[in-house]
């Protein structure tokens, strides 16, 4: 998808909400469990209920291969699954050198049909352009992750003075550009956007952590929002599992609404739409 069609459909869906598809059949609710394929039933029940909020779906690439040759198949029948109008994110966080770099991008972008791929930056430039070579296509580099051990070396100061996380922005600058490169930025960092945004003010950026991590949405948009937007704000286990009962997708359904109602609100504060 393009940047220009990702910025479409965020104005005529009034969201920037992205749903994140973390199925673990540990959670999942119990009479699921009778059905042929759970994982896939599930998938497929908060897809339909979710679609109409959001522009985005990243399923975690783990919670798919740690079920081996089965997962692949349910991650596969999910993205046939899901309309094609929706921008879908493997959240894979790869990193490599750039011959197998090119094998991961081979893999998501043309095996399964992504829009685009998590990658960790810190391998540097010859691991992160590999996946430059595909129309419409995007690499999400992390910059600042929402977890705690975040803080272990992404806010470290170099020798220029830079925090690290500040490197990997302008030094990823020189490789692409706001039509192939986004940035992961945590919810529960919102403190350090505006200094993101001084970096790379028309980048898209991923922000996970707002539901279950406890980060602001209002935050995130004060200090990251420009004038097309520039946010995906993704919610995974605050929507997908906000109930267990037989009524999962319909309250699933409810939780990507209050998002998307939010959401449309802080688009027309901003100007956007
Ligand atoms: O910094 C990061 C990068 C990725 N994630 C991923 O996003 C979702 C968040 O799930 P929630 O249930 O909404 O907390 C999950 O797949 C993480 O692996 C992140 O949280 N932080």
């Amino acid at each position: 998808m393009t940047r220009e069609d990702l910025i479409a459909e965020i104005k005529t869906k009034k969201s920037f909400l992205c749903v994140g598809l973390d199925s673990d059949l540990k959670r999942l609710p119990k009479h699921l469990l009778k059905t042929e394929n759970p994982i896939l039933e599930f998938n497929k029940q908060i897809i339909e209920a979710t679609k109409d909020y959001c522009v985005a779906y990243k399923p975690n690439i783990a919670f798919y291969e740690s079920m081996g040759p089965e997962g692949w198949r349910v991650l596969e029948e999910t993205i046939q699954y899901i309309p094609s109008n929706k921008f879908i994110i493997a959240d894979a966080k790869r990193g490599d050198i750039g011959n197998t770099s090119k094998m991961y991008a081979k893999t998501f972008f043309e095996t399964y049909n992504f829009d685009a791929i998590t990658v960790a930056p810190y391998m540097g430039e010859d691991s992160v352009t590999p996946y430059f070579g595909f129309d419409s296509k995007w690499v999400i580099l992390l910059a600042a992750t929402s977890n705690s051990g975040g803080l272990d070396f992404q806010y470290k100061s170099l020798t220029n003075g830079k925090m690290l996380f500040e490197e990997v922005l302008e030094k990823s600058k020189e490789w692409g550009d706001s039509r192939n490169i986004m940035y992961v930025v945590g919810a529960t960092r919102a403190d350090i956007l505006q200094k993101v945004r001084a970096i790379v003010p028309d980048n898209f950026l991923l922000v996970p952590g707002v539901g279950a991590q406890g980060g602001s949405l209002r935050k995130v948009v004060e200090n990251g929002m420009n004038s097309a937007c520039g946010l995906l704000v993704n919610s995974s286990r605050g929507i997908i599992y906000a109930d267990d009962s037989e009524r999962f997708a319909e309250v699933a359904g409810e939780k990507a609404k209050e998002l998307q109602q939010e959401m449309e609100n802080y688009l027309k504060e901003y100007s956007v739409i």
